[in-house]
């Protein structure tokens, strides 16, 4: 039997970048090979299993990505997208699969992700884990069935320290509703409805961001008609649910051609 796949995870210290290592340590099927930092973090030069506040796991963190994209077979990637759009290069180079849970992503970023694709497979995608993913096909199929009589409203929530807006989720979520109604997204979307705004304009996508406490992640599609309303909705409680997501697109992607791929194509959906 051969060596398991080699694993490096990406912004170490982050909350995803600490479950990733968590969950990968915890695998019988990958092996962490390395963690990156930013240059001046003081995690870099330490034992990652220690700089989590644990026992020792040989493994020390690095700044350097290149010389540990060359030792891996895949990098989990959740951080920014400066920094993502940095790695997609250089994992590109080193032929190793890179796995982007990173959000907030502009089409510039995409279209950049995209290039280094044709080097070495990249797995996309908003959000990792199997529930939602199932909740944007069901999107799909219902604004599919229903016509613009109904208003279509997606509502998310996540913990404070949340950057970006309206969610990757949200937006997954939109462009499958946008689909199955036949309409462009960018076209349709109303997002952050503030002062006088006008009644809300038929066929409209409306987008609303709620952000507190320790929220882990909620979403939910509501599509409005008249005397009725039918409700789409997922809870995460758990971060380590996204980790297991982006470990099963790894080692999936590790049989895959150069190439684009999201969650559902690792899923089957
Ligand atoms: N697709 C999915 O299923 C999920 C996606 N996410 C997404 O993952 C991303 C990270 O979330 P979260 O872990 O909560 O965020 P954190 O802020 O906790 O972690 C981000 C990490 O990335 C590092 N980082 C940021 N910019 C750079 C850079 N330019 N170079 C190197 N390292 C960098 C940060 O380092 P520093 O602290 O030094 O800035 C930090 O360690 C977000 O985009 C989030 O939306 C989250 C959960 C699930
Ligand atoms: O930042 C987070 O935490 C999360 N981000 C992803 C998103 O933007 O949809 C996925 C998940 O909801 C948690």
């Amino acid at each position: 039997m051969g060596e398991l796949p080699g694993i490096v995870v990406t912004g170490a210290s982050g909350r995803m970048g600490q479950m990733l290592i968590r969950t990968v340590l915890e695998s019988d099927k990958a092996r962490l090979v390395g963690c990156l930092e930013r240059p001046g973090h003081d995690w870099i030069g330490r034992d990652v299993g220690t700089a989590m506040g644990g026992a020792e796991v040989g493994v020390t963190v690095t700044d350097d990505a290149l010389e540990a994209f060359a030792r891996a077979q895949a990098v989990l990637d959740f951080t920014a997208p400066a920094a993502t759009v940095e790695f997609a290069k250089l994992a590109a180079q080193a032929r190793a699969v890179h796995v982007i849970g990173t959000t907030g992503l502009a089409p510039e970023d995409i279209e950049k992700i995209g290039k280094a694709a044709h080097h070495a497979p990249i797995v996309r995608a908003g959000n990792m884990s199997l529930g939602v993913n199932l909740l944007v096909r069901l999107t799909r199929q219902v604004a599919t069935a229903l016509d613009a009589d109904f208003d279509i409203e997606i509502v998310e929530a996540h913990h404070r320290h949340k950057v970006d807006a309206p969610s990757g989720t949200a937006l997954m979520l939109g462009a499958a509703a946008a689909e199955g109604r036949g309409v462009d997204l960018d076209t349709v979307s109303d997002r952050g409805r503030d002062g006088i705004t006008g009644a809300r304009e038929r066929g409209h996508i409306g987008f609303s961001a709620v952000r507190g406490g320790d929220v882990v992640g909620e979403h939910e599609v509501i599509f409005y008609g008249a005397g009725e309303r039918i409700a789409l909705r997922h809870m995460a409680t758990d971060r380590a649910l996204f980790a297991r997501g982006a470990l099963k697109a790894a080692l999936w992607a590790q049989d895959q051609a150069p190439g684009e791929y999201d969650m559902m194509d690792v899923l089957g959906l």
